[in-house]
């Protein structure tokens, strides 16, 4: 059995003939932060719920501390759930809000008033404690929200996308202090989210799902460099996708073949690789160079210009091959001035053998 602190043993739901999650497995480690992600309909917040105990589990376990909790109910689970929409009284102080968790767990009224105190000065609202809810600001009510769920000190947090209704700046914001939070308090903290920056800038481990299995999890720096399947390069975006038949090793390098020319790829981390095999060649935008001519280095495509995306001081370049194949590359701004390319431009995308990742398709 698992030391894990929770664990996920195949589960399964269903909704009918419709399979929400599917044969999911997965250790949470005590105090850590998981981040979970993948596309609309995969059934993250279905898991989430399920671990809640607002869903039943249609098969598998769930397990804490190696113990069967699936039929325990929800207020003996001590997981509490941070949702979007906050679920806030307004007819409620914050401070009543705060203390709204204890009272269902029939702790005295000075005690209440005490401890919902003390969690909103943490977390910076102590002014604000007699207060109804609709004189806050959005990053306020999330803050209050917070303290509603943390102030019954749970080990384990769930959050649903919390951060989604928050504008840029107050998200980046809250970001910080969740994590200094869940490291300060040494919480289990399960959150499900879309964005890619919060789940890699908070996440001591990042889950990708897809059609309620999981696809991979890894930490940030392991999904993001090694992709373990097509689908997760492609969620994560920014990357281009090669589709290759592995042919003779030369000096060290493999040589794969493509409807794009071929390309030579380090295939250290990919020891059992054989000739004939089918494998998918990832490279990543940033690690791709564009020149008018090409003869930089020893991988090189020729691609059209399809169109152009400035994000600060980067851009990003979307091209195509002559096969159709998407290309994505990331510049900084002044090398794109330097090239003084259009939209409809031939340019070579050209790259290292050694910035090539491989995925194995068989
Ligand atoms: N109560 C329900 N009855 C029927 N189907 C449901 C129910 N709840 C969820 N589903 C279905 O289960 C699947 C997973 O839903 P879930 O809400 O877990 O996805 P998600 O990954 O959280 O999506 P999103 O990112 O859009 O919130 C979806 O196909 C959804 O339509």
């Amino acid at each position: 059995m698992s030391d894990a602190h929770i664990s996920l043993r195949s589960i399964r739901k269903t909704y009918g003939s419709a399979v929400a999650v599917d044969d999911l497995n997965l250790d949470i480690e005590e105090g850590k932060f998981i981040a979970i992600m993948g596309p609309s309909g995969c059934g993250k917040s279905t898991m989430l719920r399920m671990l809640a105990g607002l869903e039943d589990v249609t098969s598998g376990d769930i397990l804490r501390e190696g113990a069967r909790i699936n039929e325990l109910p929800i207020w003996e689970r001590e997981m509490p759930m941070v949702w979007q929409s906050l679920a806030l009284f307004p007819f409620l102080s914050v401070r009543e809000n705060v203390e709204f968790g204890l009272r269902m767990n029939g702790i005295k009224a000075s005690e209440r008033q005490r401890r919902a105190l003390e969690w909103l000065e943490k977390l910076g609202l102590g002014d604000f404690a007699n207060r109804s809810i609709n004189q806050l600001s959005g990053g306020q009510r999330q803050r209050v929200a917070l303290a509603r769920c943390l102030v019954t000190e749970p080990s384990v947090l769930l959050l649903d996308e919390p951060l989604s209704a928050l504008d840029a700046h107050l998200s980046v914001q809250m970001q910080g202090e969740l994590k200094r939070l869940q490291r300060e308090l040494g919480i289990t903290f399960v959150y499900v989210t879309h964005s890619h920056s919060e789940a890699f800038s908070m996440a001591d481990t990042v889950v990708i799902m897809n059609q309620g299995r999981i696809e991979q999890a890894g930490s940030p720096e392991d999904i993001y460099l090694r992709p373990a399947t097509p689908f997760v390069a492609e969620f994560l975006g920014g990357s281009s996708i090669f589709e290759c038949t592995a042919r003779a090793r030369k000096t060290g390098d493999f040589v794969l073949e493509s409807i794009d020319g071929a390309f030579k790829c380090d295939a250290s981390e990919f020891p059992d690789l054989e000739e004939g095999q089918h494998t998918s060649l990832i490279v990543r935008a940033d690690q791709i160079s564009v020149t008018a001519e090409g003869g930089w280095a020893e991988n090189e495509v020729r691609c059209k210009v399809i169109g152009e995306e400035f994000v600060g001081a980067l851009v990003n370049l979307r091209l195509e091959t002559a096969a159709g194949t998407a290309v994505n590359v990331q510049l900084q701004q002044r090398d794109m001035q330097a090239l003084d390319i259009e939209v409809g431009a031939g340019v070579t995308a050209s790259w290292h053998p050694e910035d090539g990742h491989l995925i194995n398709n068989t």
